[in-house]
């Protein structure tokens, strides 16, 4: 599913009207009676209170469209209109005159806090104050309206998107933003909704297909792509039946030191997990047994060293590289890369260790071979490309440093985001119980499996991150988020490619979960 910029919504508004020789105000009513649908279903008459808060533009004119069908259905409404400026728009004007054909109770004009009504905890408040034409930080008694809403323990329903959130700009007062329980976004899901600083605003969405020209979003470059599971079918490689170990691969992973042996278990294993067909670990000596013990499938190369890695050498040609985790950061560690880097002209992962290696050796940086995947976690990536000013000055940079060293950059995070070139990728799977150590060996080790079996880095990143994030989903399902380790994440890899493709129940509703 693609990402659009305000931008291009309107665009796609402009050009839907056009083509389908409808109204903006047909528009209008169809994305409002999606809203109304979702309350509908969902409430199927209960008479709880619906407090609806409508702006003076065309998030506010959907907001007057739902109270129109919600108080025609015989539920409980009260409509505010936030009265903070008199250029009313268009279909807000129109909608306006038509919910007083259907009600004695006209919409209660708010012009400060005075106004503020009472709201019990079990009401609902829908959000219609802002959408994606807020063009500049909500102020004044507007901010104080926001605050009083969040202090509220009512469910807070946003349509569009949480009003005070830019779609697809920095934020600018975290204090001016209202904390939706849940929103209902028209046609894309919008950029705020996946990045750390925005994403807590809209936890949770679903997205209305409220008709746009199809053509138009086809061909229109998104800001991004979102990455779920119609996507994930789509990388997925099928295996040959007559394919042999050989096809799938032979993965290196470069991995451990005294200590931090478990880190080369897990991505060995991960890389098996994910369909490597063969696997090897170069290790310090002190890792032989404790590889050979816990992984038989695996061969074992070790170096001269005991504790640490100081000279990678090995004589075979492996299809994929990954490198990094627990490895340290010993001086001769890092002498050992820049010859492993040198030599080799296969993309490598690069994770943990190697990461913090090359941003203290930047020099490191010049001798990765081509579309190299990077791994970086926020702290990791913090000492590659230095700070940020908030994340989309993040991603800005992260772009450059892709274009400039022609690598990929996998963002870890909730919303992991994989990077390449000027094109961004988001994950949907995933969870809070994958927030545990290993877990990201387990990804390095993910995707050197897929590049072993011939995916290649952009679509071995891709969906290798989606995997991973599946085969997490499905073990925070069996054990709670807290109980989960990472050997569970690995263990659920076979898991997640069953369900890849596993027949689920029709949805009978025109919207995308998340
Ligand atoms: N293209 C679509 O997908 C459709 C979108 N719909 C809805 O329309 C809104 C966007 O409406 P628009 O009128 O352009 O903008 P807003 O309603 O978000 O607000 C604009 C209004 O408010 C003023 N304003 C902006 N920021 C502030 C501020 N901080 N303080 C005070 N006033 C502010 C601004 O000047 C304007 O007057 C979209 O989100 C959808 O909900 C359609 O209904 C269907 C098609
Ligand atoms: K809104």
């Amino acid at each position: 599913m693609k990402i659009f910029s305000a931008a291009q919504l309107y665009e796609a508004d402009k050009t839907t009207v056009e083509k389908q020789k409808i109204t903006s105000a047909d528009l209008m009513e169809r994305a409002g009676t999606q809203i109304f649908q979702w309350l509908h279903q969902r409430l199927n008459g209960a008479p709880v209170p619906i407090h609806i808060f409508c702006g003076i533009g065309d998030n506010g004119g959907d907001g007057l469209v739902v109270g129109r069908l919600l108080i025609e259905h015989g539920y409980s409404v009260i409509v505010y209109v936030v009265n903070c400026s008199d250029k009313r728009s268009k279909n807000f004007l129109l909608n306006y005159d038509k919910i007083k054909n259907v009600t004695k109770n006209w919409p209660l004009l708010m012009k400060g806090e005075d106004d503020f009504p009472e709201i019990n905890s079990e009401d609902i408040i829908v959000d219609a104050i802002f959408g994606i034409g807020l063009n500049r930080c909500p102020g004044g008694w507007v901010k104080k309206l926001i605050q009083y809403l969040n202090e509220s323990k009512a469910f807070k329903l946003a349509v569009d998107i949480p009003s005070g959130l830019y779609s697809n700009a920095p934020l600018e007062d975290k204090e001016a933003v209202l904390k939706a329980n849940h929103t209902l976004t028209f046609q894309a899901p919008k950029l705020a909704f996946f990045l750390p600083e925005t994403a807590v605003f809209a936890p949770s969405f679903d997205v209305l297909d409220i008709g746009l020209d199809l053509e138009f979003l086809h061909n229109a470059e998104p800001l991004a792509q979102l990455i779920s599971k119609p996507e994930a079918q789509r990388f997925y490689q099928t295996r040959e039946k007559f394919g042999h170990k050989g096809t799938y691969g032979h993965a290196l992973i470069v991995a451990g030191s005294y200590g931090k042996m478990g880190a080369a278990i897990l991505s060995t294993t991960a890389a098996f997990r994910i369909g490597s067909g063969m696997v090897t670990a170069f290790v310090p000596k002190c890792g032989y047994n404790i590889l050979q013990t816990a992984i038989p499938e695996a061969m074992v190369i070790t170096d001269n060293e005991e504790a640490f890695l100081s000279d990678i050498s090995f004589d075979f040609e492996p299809s994929a590289i990954g490198v990094g985790m627990g490895i340290g950061k010993n001086k001769a560690t890092v002498e050992a890369l820049k010859k492993l880097f040198t030599d080799s002209e296969i993309p490598f992962v690069i994770d943990a260790d190697a990461l913090n290696n090359i941003s203290e050796n930047k020099g490191l940086l010049k001798l990765l071979p081509k579309h190299s995947v990077l791994t970086p976690h926020p702290g990791e990536l913090k000492r590659l490309i230095g700070e940020w000013k908030d994340d989309y000055d993040k991603l800005e940079k992260v772009k450059k440093f892709s274009e400039k060293h022609e690598v990929v950059v996998v963002i870890k995070g909730a919303y992991t985001i994989t990077v390449y070139g000027d094109k961004l990728y988001i994950n949907t799977t995933g969870n809070p119980g994958m927030a545990t150590a290993g877990s990201g060996d387990a990804l390095s080790g993910v995707i050197t499996g897929l590049l072993s079996q011939g995916y290649d880095p952009l679509l071995a990143s891709v969906f290798g991150v989606y995997m991973h994030g599946s085969a997490g989903d499905i073990a925070s399902e069996q054990m709670g988020f807290e109980a989960v380790m990472a050997g569970d994440i690995i263990d659920n890899l076979g898991e997640a490619y069953l369900d890849l493709f596993a027949q689920t129940e029709p949805e009978n509703e025109s919207s995308e979960k998340n």
